[in-house]
């Protein structure tokens, strides 16, 4: 018997652990094969065959000791019981189907990402969504979350809501970059209300900071659109309320705010941030620009519930702003759309030369009259520049107005509801209105004052061209901007615009802001002159 068995294995590569028993019946004389076999009664899943063959005689129970080694096979020598092995080989086939699905799984997601430009690093990112339906079939979200969806005519998630929810309610931190007007309100709103409890005696759940109070208060518009049917007390902290809002008695689930307003409630009204387990920087890049980091630095030290989620969007997210704010983050996720800091491919880019500052206020007066396709916005680099080319379009009858900083509360308000409304044709505006401002169906922008950096020009321009539509942006330029061109035009290209080869060929300038100082815009000659 042992020496047939010898012939039989000898040279053949055997998969002892999987074939244990089956070996054991060649190699053992009946009396072993017993001790082998009770040993598979010793297990609480013994095999039937080997039962069966017992004839129902209840066996012994033996001591795994006293089993000999199978000659030539160790796999008995460590004592393992016969019915763990196949427990084991068990688990493994198991573990092999569930490995195979494993791999299907991280296939699937990466032709998703792929296909919708979706850029990840980090470790453990959930793969993205395939429709607003799995908010439903995989993470169980309410009804009126897909109703509203759908009410506000949303049919498909845009590729950073379809990355970003997921990795939000899987409540990682996160870096999250995507050109202008592709949804990124919506992917950092909804998991905050899948997430949090309405009406908690807590207090505030979720924070949102904002760089413009404009931004702010469309945001928190927003957030109480998606939150339709659900009672979610959603506060737009304005200037009284973080001046005298009594926030132990006001119930507040999510807070949207500047971080200036947001600072002085914490310092003044003792406002409670204790229980936030989001807190979004929305446009991040220019909230830590704008000097706002010690207040910044003051929300975040009081959102201080260990496990909060911190994340920052925006457009444009330079190294050292995901350097900064990496020293906060916990093992963050990183999501790019597309390619970082570019501006959205839906947009046309024209460069105008306009000569000199006279010349673009007959370029702008020539555009006009040429085709004028409102709502246009114009952008120019101060609100003294806003006033002046107000006044010297206020008579060309093209239902123009204007919004600067010097305005009053209402009348920023004012003046954005009625281009909201088409009231106003043409609204000037200095970049007060440049970054997260949805306003419907811009067709044109213009840069009458050439942008003080490729991230300023990105989000003025991305005023237009906003979810899915086409848009379209003129930037003027003149002798002294020339040497600024380089960089706007590298943007150009990125976004798939003819650029000019001499443009190209520029020298490119380090990262400083280009603000020069500008000939007032009159045309009535300037006394001084
Ligand atoms: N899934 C979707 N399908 C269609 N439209 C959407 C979807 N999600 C958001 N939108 C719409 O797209 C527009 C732009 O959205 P949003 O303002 O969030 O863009 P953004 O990425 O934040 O832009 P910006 O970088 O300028 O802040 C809004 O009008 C919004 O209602």
């Amino acid at each position: 018997m042992e020496k047939a068995s010898a012939l039989l294995f000898s040279g053949v590569r055997v998969d002892r652990k999987r074939f244990a028993l089956e070996i054991a019946r060649f190699q053992q004389p009946k009396k072993e094969l017993e001790d082998v076999e009770c040993m598979a009664d010793s297990a609480p899943e013994a095999l039937p065959d080997v039962k069966a063959n017992k004839k129902g005689k209840k066996r012994k129970r033996k001591d795994k000791d006293s089993c000999d080694a199978v000659e030539g096979f160790s796999v008995f020598k460590n004592s393992e019981s016969v019915s763990s092995i196949l427990e084991r080989n068990a688990l493994e086939a198991t573990s092999a189907e569930m490995k195979k699905d494993v791999e299907k799984e991280i296939e699937k997601a990466s032709v998703l990402r792929k296909k919708h430009g979706i850029h990840i690093s980090g470790h453990g990112v959930p793969p993205p969504l395939e429709s607003f339906a799995e908010l439903s079939s995989r993470y169980n979200c309410k009804p009126y979350i897909l109703r509203n969806f759908s009410e506000l005519g949303f049919r498909e998630p845009t590729p950073i809501q379809r990355q970003a929810i997921p990795v939000l309610l899987s409540k990682r931190d996160c870096f999250a970059c995507a050109p202008t007007g592709s949804g990124k309100t919506l992917a950092f709103l909804c998991p905050m209300l899948m997430k949090i409890k309405p009406g908690l005696k807590n207090g505030v759940q979720a924070v949102v900071l904002c760089p413009t109070r404009e931004l702010a208060a469309q945001t928190a518009r927003e957030c109480k659109k998606l939150a339709t049917g659900r009672k979610f007390y959603i506060k737009l902290m304005t200037k009284e309320l973080s001046r005298c809002g009594d926030f132990e008695k006001m119930p507040c689930d999510i807070i949207i705010s500047t971080p200036l307003r947001l600072d002085l409630a914490i310092c003044k009204r003792k406002l409670d941030l204790s229980w936030v387990k989001y807190l979004v920087l929305d446009e991040a890049d220019k909230l830590f620009e704008l000097g706002f980091v010690e207040q910044i630095d003051s929300v975040v030290k009081a959102c201080s519930k260990t496990t909060v989620v911190r994340t920052l969007f925006s457009a444009t997210l330079p190294e050292t702003v995901e350097k900064l704010a990496s020293t906060v983050m916990v093992d963050a996720v990183r999501i790019i759309i597309g390619r970082k800091n570019s501006a959205s491919e839906m947009i046309k880019q024209k460069l105008v030369f306009a000569g000199s500052e006279k010349g673009k206020l007959l370029a702008i007066r020539q555009s006009f009259s040429e085709s004028l396709n409102p709502p246009v916005l114009v952008f120019v680099q101060s609100k003294e520049r806003a006033k002046e080319l107000y006044k010297e379009l206020t008579f060309d009858d093209i239902k123009v107005d204007v919004i600067h900083a010097d305005l009053s509360q209402q009348q920023r308000e004012d003046a954005v509801d009625n281009f909201r409304s088409g009231k106003t044709w043409v609204l000037i505006a200095t970049d007060v209105v440049s970054r997260g401002m949805d306003f419907k169906g811009i067709n044109c922008v213009i840069n009458y004052d050439f942008p003080e950096s490729a991230a300023a020009y990105i989000h003025r321009i991305g005023r237009s061209g906003r979810a899915g539509r086409p848009g379209e942006a003129v930037t003027f330029f003149t002798e002294e901007d020339k040497p600024f061109l380089r960089n706007i035009a590298n943007v150009m290209a990125a976004s798939g615009c003819e650029v000019p080869s001499w443009i190209l060929a520029l020298p490119k300038l380090r990262k400083r802001k280009h603000r020069p100082q500008r000939d007032s815009i009159s045309t009535i000659p300037d006394d001084s002159a």
